[in-house]
């Protein structure tokens, strides 16, 4: 087994309320089903089957490995695992051949508490290997055996923590629990002769998607036990525990991103769902942390008329720790606002970390600096011209798909805003 980057080890907040407590939305929705307040939430691990060869994709690489957006499919399934604070361990299993890519992956966008083990002839094979590496009885093993482990593809990057939240809280009452989704198409059952045998009832079934969750006991037992043929031919987990363990999962209704990659269309579809939430998500830096800032006013006004705009705000900025975090949220879209500085230094900072980072050169950074000044205080023609660097910049940073505006906005105390439109973006 690979060594596991040092990583800061998060558990599932104890009685839902410490520090680490995932989103109020994410609660709500599995308030309901959590367990009464006040009792220990379990330690949760997750095992990602990533050891595929992606043969229904028609292309030489592995579709877990696939590029989207320049960023390999699976980097952001486990970005969004990494969201999940409560998820204090992830396994993925890959085959040989593929640990170093998998390695410069980790490494390349700072993935966190990842360990590797190596994949299986088949997909259940592949989750027997990561469920293995967790077990106590594992020699050398820095893991430890979690209460309850999730089971997710990594070709279904569109996980969210809502749906983990109800998989994982409905394992540690039933043992197993899977996400499903209405069937698209009606199963049928053939007969030997290639003609239709039967049909199911469409309305009466549903299909099987990830994530799954199970008592890690149920499923590590299940999998002890597993037949050859099950392991070589089995495609589903809940089978397992039924099987093996007389364990019923609890079924759990999934949104529709659940789906998993498997088509050369679904990796179109997936880059156009990416660009959809980089596009919703913004950025706001600000340079003070009183709260009257106008740029706390400005996150207010964004979540409230956006509703589906998500705005991460720093405070404060432009420190080097700071600003490399932001960046590696991978964010696309940046508002600086800047109340008590002009200082052009400040955005070059930023554009040059940009500029440094793993963002896609494919998809354009819009960086708007806004400055507020009250011209009263500071000749106007200094502070222009410190402003005006930008415009000479943004046609310089232009070239790699950053698109640089700066807004001056100057307030005489006794008048109110004038606003002057500095060059950058294009004209819309
Ligand atoms: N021996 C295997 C086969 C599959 N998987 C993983 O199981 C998940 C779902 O499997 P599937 O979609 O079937 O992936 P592939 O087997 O790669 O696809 P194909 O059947 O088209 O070859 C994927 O993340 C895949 O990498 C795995 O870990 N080990
Ligand atoms: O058969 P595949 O390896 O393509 O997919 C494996 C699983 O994702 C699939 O069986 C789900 O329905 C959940 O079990």
């Amino acid at each position: 087994m690979e060594p596991r980057p040092a990583a800061p080890r998060p558990r599932l907040c104890d009685s839902l309320g410490a520090d680490q407590t995932p989103s109020a939305s994410t609660l709500n929705a599995a308030r309901a089903e959590a367990r009464p307040a006040g009792r220990r939430a379990p330690a949760v691990a997750a095992v990602l089957p990533a050891g595929g060869s992606g043969e229904r994709m028609g292309v030489p690489t592995p579709k877990q490995f696939c590029p989207v957006l320049e960023r390999p499919l699976i980097s952001y399934t486990l970005q969004a695992l990494e969201r999940v604070c409560w998820i204090k361990d992830i396994v993925v299993a890959v085959t040989g051949e593929n640990m170093e890519a998998m390695k410069g992956i980790i490494q390349k966008y700072q993935h966190q508490r990842i360990s590797l083990v190596e994949a299986g002839v088949t997909r259940h094979r592949s989750i027997f290997n990561g469920l293995k590496a967790l077990a106590e009885d594992q020699p050398d093993s820095k893991l430890s055996k979690p209460e309850v482990v999730i089971i997710h593809d990594a070709v279904r990057p569109f996980v969210e923590e809502d749906v983990l939240l109800k998989v994982v809280t409905a394992a540690k009452e039933y043992g197993a629990a899977g996400a499903i989704r209405p069937l698209v198409s009606t199963v049928i059952s053939p007969s030997a002769d290639g003609c239709l045998d039967h049909s199911l009832e469409r309305a009466r079934h549903r299909a099987s998607e990830m994530p799954q969750a199970f008592l890690f006991d149920v499923i590590y037992e299940a999998y002890q036990q597993c037949s050859d043929y099950d392991l070589e031919f089995g495609t589903e987990c809940l089978q397992l525990a039924l099987k093996y363990g007389h364990i019923k999962a609890k079924l759990v209704e999934g949104s529709p991103d659940l789906w998993k990659v498997t088509y050369k269309r679904d990796l179109y579809a997936a880059e156009s769902i990416i660009k959809e939430r980089i596009s919703q998500h913004i950025c706001l830096i600000m340079d003070t942390k009183d709260e009257n800032h106008v740029g706390h006013r400005l996150e207010e006004v964004l979540k409230d008329e956006l509703n589906h705009v998500k705005v991460t705000s720093r405070l404060p900025c432009h420190t080097g720790r700071d600003l490399d975090q932001i960046v590696s949220e991978q964010c696309y879209s940046y508002v600086c606002v800047n109340v008590m500085t002009s200082d052009f230094e400040e955005i070059r900072k930023l554009v040059n970390m940009l500029e440094e980072s793993n963002l896609s050169i494919l998809y354009p950074v819009v960086v708007i600096s806004v400055y507020f000044l009250d011209y009263k205080s500071v000749p106007f023609d200094q502070k222009m011209e410190n402003l005006m660097q930008i415009r000479e910049y943004a046609k310089e940073v232009k070239k790699r798909n950053i698109l640089l505006c700066g807004l001056l906005i100057y307030y005489p105390q006794e008048q109110y805003l004038a606003v002057q439109y500095l060059e950058g973006l294009p004209h819309a």
